[in-house]
């Protein structure tokens, strides 16, 4: 299993916002893909999810191409929005009942799964609250608790530690790690590079729509000539830096 993104060009109404971007993700790889606001994440992860469609270029998982398997690509992945999305008109018990249908999944074994989730995000008790009732940081953890179920090979994630508590983010810094031990590939994307710090092997740094620089914590520090000792937020700076010069 391999997420491969080649040559990718795309954005919206013809409007290239991604230029030529290339990325891959391994199995037990966790991809942080970091910059500025404008830099083209989200609209990444929207051709990752299929809603958008490239102008070229191509999206691959395990060699099933996005555009001619559409069904069978988002079957492999969760996505768990910045956002939460959930239906107003259906309870947390509910909405896993739903996830479960939607992926085929064994009702058991996900139940299961679900419970144990349920517990760590201290929902167990609220199975037939509705989202309205929900707190932000509630419904993120019912997102989460879908996600997880699915046993999906790649789990894409916006802004994950958004709205959680400090016990919920450490419980999913947890499950992240887990997934990547069990050969899972994760996207994320964040800002607050310190609470993703110990979940990412590569981090990718889009500018202006293109993949500048891939790799390890030391290796991007390394190429904007920063010493490892220096904060990461140092990036930013110099991204910055250079937006304003390039106008
Ligand atoms: N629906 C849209 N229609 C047209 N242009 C858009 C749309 N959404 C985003 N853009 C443009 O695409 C570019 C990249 O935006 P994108 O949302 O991908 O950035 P981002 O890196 O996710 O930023 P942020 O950190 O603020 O979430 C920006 O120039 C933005 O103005």
């Amino acid at each position: 299993m391999t997420l491969k993104i080649k040559n990718l060009s795309g954005g919206y109404h013809g409007v290239a916002v991604i230029k030529n971007l290339n990325l891959e993700i391994k199995p037990g790889e966790a991809v942080g893909l970091i910059g500025l606001n404008g830099a083209g994440k989200s609209t990444t992860i929207k051709h990752i999810l299929g809603l958008l469609r490239p102008q070229k270029g191509l999206i691959s998982l395990n060699g099933l191409e996005l555009t001619k398997n559409p069904d069978k690509f988002k079957q492999q992945l969760a996505y768990i929005p910045e956002v939460p999305v959930l239906y107003p008109e259906l309870t947390l018990k509910e909405h896993i009942d739903l996830t479960i249908l939607a992926y085929e999944l064994n009702s058991d074994k996900a139940w299961k799964k679900a419970d144990e989730l349920l517990k760590i995000f201290r929902l167990d008790n609220k199975l037939d609250w509705l989202p309205i009732h929900f707190s932000k940081g509630m419904k993120q953890k019912v997102m989460l608790v879908c996600a997880f179920i699915t046993d999906a090979e790649l789990l894409v994630i916006d802004e994950p530690f958004t709205g959680l508590d400090p016990l919920s983010a450490v419980s999913l810094t947890k499950l992240i790690n887990e997934a990547t031990q069990d050969g899972k590939m994760v996207l994320m994307t964040s800002h607050v590079l310190s609470e993703v710090q110990t979940t990412i092997s590569k981090f990718a740094v889009l500018n202006n729509g293109c993949i500048e620089v891939s790799g390890s914590l030391d290796e991007i520090k390394r190429y904007y000539g920063l010493s490892s000792s220096d904060s990461f937020d140092k990036i930013y700076e110099i991204l910055s830096r250079e937006q304003v010069q390039n106008g």
